[in-house]
């Protein structure tokens, strides 16, 4: 791997750059899309940073290597890791459970152990690429273990944690047979940052619950244990949100606006384009959201001459049983809605299995006359900031889920509770029928939010505050509640040491 050492680390799941592979079986690296790239890429080069993650396919192995100022440190992951640390514990056990268990949780022991292996080696890999007093930066809920197996190694770093999915209420994430074992991981780090406030009183919740821990927002305070000392841990909402400028710089180049003409044309003109743009995943409620189009188109409240709703689905996981479903779910609802009520001329939902460029899915976004964003849960949701952030001219209607982080900021938007069908079409024909003078006054009310808490302004606050919390980690607060709302039936590990064989056999 080489000796270098770096002031700052970020370490994720998946590397920032994916690797493609031409006909000719020529190898190269584009950036993974998506805002963490985007959101750290500046920092990452001032800092002389370095970033641990997988390459995206199994069983490569590959030299650390320099992508534009990045130093990219890939680490390993074999088939064996993907179906049961990737596939199975964070996306089939994780990712459902704090997401409300909108599908079924999975919970088995062997994927358990694998994700702690995994965990171990990105800590590994992570301690080994880290300058002494380096700053770590560790994303998501698949690196929960990382910040304390990486202080137990590594007691020189600052370690900080973003979860970018929401924490569950204590009464759903007490589901988990690992439910200590993770809490303890996160508690490694200096700071611990989430999406909404909700997310962060929820965690500190379950510290108290499970640990006994003394806590008052945002700090938390663990006591010292063994030759390890006492220390105070942050836990806070950082709302994360996109490059704003850069959306807006994309929607306002006369490409971008033909192409969104183009894009209107092609769908035969009609009065009301709607948009969707989501992963192909059930917590985005995509269901709810046909169901709500089938129901109007079914009425006679809307004419497929009049509306088509775009529908963008980029393929995800497809490897999980889950996703495979969901997929071919919503493909039989596209094909019998079409089959329903297209016409030679007029379909009436477009739907789009693949990934698109930015400049795509900025035109996208200004062809929109009203953006469709109906999760059942979901962390923040940047399709509902790009959205406005795409919006210069300051029209277009976006209908929101309530149950998105970004509905905390976008106060303006027609907000929506995805499980009332009646509900969300009714904000659906308000939206289309919304004179213009009040479709201006809210996008305008959003877009200056948006403005304000850039994705800029979501990483220099969370840097500021782990050097912070660093600087202040060795004081000790005196006015932390004690022990507030223990658990009497809780088993609160007096022994902070664990393996994989303290995971309980359940
Ligand atoms: N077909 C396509 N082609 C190209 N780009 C596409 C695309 N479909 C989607 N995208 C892009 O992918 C990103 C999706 O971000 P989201 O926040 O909507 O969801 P995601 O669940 O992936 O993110 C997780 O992380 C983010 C960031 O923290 C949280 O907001 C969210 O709640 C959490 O689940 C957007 O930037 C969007 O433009
Ligand atoms: O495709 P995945 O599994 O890496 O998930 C991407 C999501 O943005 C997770 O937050």
């Amino acid at each position: 791997m080489g000796d270098e050492r770096y002031d700052f680390v970020v370490a994720s799941n998946r590397l920032p750059v994916d690797r493609v592979v031409d006909d000719t079986g020529a190898s190269s690296w584009r950036p993974s899309p998506g805002g963490l790239v985007t959101a750290l890429e500046p920092i990452m080069r001032e800092a002389d940073g370095a970033w641990v993650g997988w390459v995206g396919q199994p069983d490569l192995e590959l030299e650390p290597f320099d992508w534009d100022g990045i130093r990219i440190v890939p680490l390993k992951l074999t088939e064996h890791d993907l179906e049961n640390y990737y596939e199975g514990f964070a996306n089939d056990t994780l990712w459902p459970l704090y997401h409300d268990v909108i599908a079924p949780p999975s919970y088995h022991r062997v994927w358990w152990d694998s994700y702690v292996s995994v965990n171990q080696r990105f800590a590994n890999a992570i301690a080994a690429v880290s300058a002494p007093d380096a700053t770590v930066w560790v994303q998501d809920y698949q690196l929960q273990l990382v910040p304390r197996m990486l202080r137990q190694a590594r007691p020189d770093l600052t370690i900080g944690f973003f979860n970018h999915i929401p924490f569950p209420a204590y009464g759903i994430f007490s589901q988990l047979p690992w439910r200590a074992q993770i809490i303890e991981g996160l508690l490694g780090a200096d700071v611990i940052g989430f999406q909404r406030v909700a997310d962060a009183g929820n965690f500190s919740r379950a510290v108290r619950r499970l640990l006994g821990y003394a806590t008052k927002s945002p700090v938390i305070e663990v006591p010292s244990h063994g030759r390890a000392p006492a220390r105070r841990v942050i836990a806070k909402p950082f709302p994360i949100s996109i490059d704003v400028d850069t959306f807006e710089r994309l929607a306002r180049s006369p490409e971008v606006q033909a192409r969104a003409a183009q894009i209107r044309h092609d769908l035969g003109d009609p009065k009301t384009i709607m948009l969707g743009v989501d992963r192909l995943d059930y917590t985005k409620g995509i269901g709810h959201r046909l169901k709500a189009y089938g129901e109007l188109l079914h009425e006679g409240r809307l004419k497929v001459e009049d509306v088509t709703l775009v529908q963008v689905a980029s393929p995800s996981r497809e490897r999980v049983e889950t996703y495979r479903q969901l997929r071919d779910e919503i493909e039989q609802t596209v094909g019998r809605i079409n089959g329903d009520y297209g016409t030679i001329s007029h379909q009436a939902v477009s739907y789009l299995h693949h990934g698109f460029p930015r400049e795509e899915m900025a035109a996208l976004y200004l062809a929109a006359d009203v953006m469709l964003v109906t999760a059942l849960r979901d962390g923040m949701n940047l399709v509902a900031k790009e959205y406005v952030a795409a919006r210069f001219d300051d029209d277009g209607v976006l209908v929101l889920s309530e149950f998105t982080g970004a509905s905390d900021e976008l106060r303006t938007a027609l907000l929506i509770n995805p499980h009332d069908i009646e509900g969300v079409k009714d904000a659906i024909m308000r939206a289309i029928e919304m004179p213009r003078a009040e479709r201006v006054k809210r996008m305008r009310a959003m877009r200056k939010r948006v403005r304000e808490n850039d994705v800029n302004r979501w990483s220099e606050g969370f840097l500021r505050t782990l050097a912070e919390a660093r600087r202040r980690s060795g004081e000790r607060s005196s006015d932390a509640e004690p022990e507030p709302e223990r658990d009497p039936d809780s088993d609160p590990l007096g022994d902070l040491e664990w393996t994989v064989d303290r995971a309980p056999r359940s």
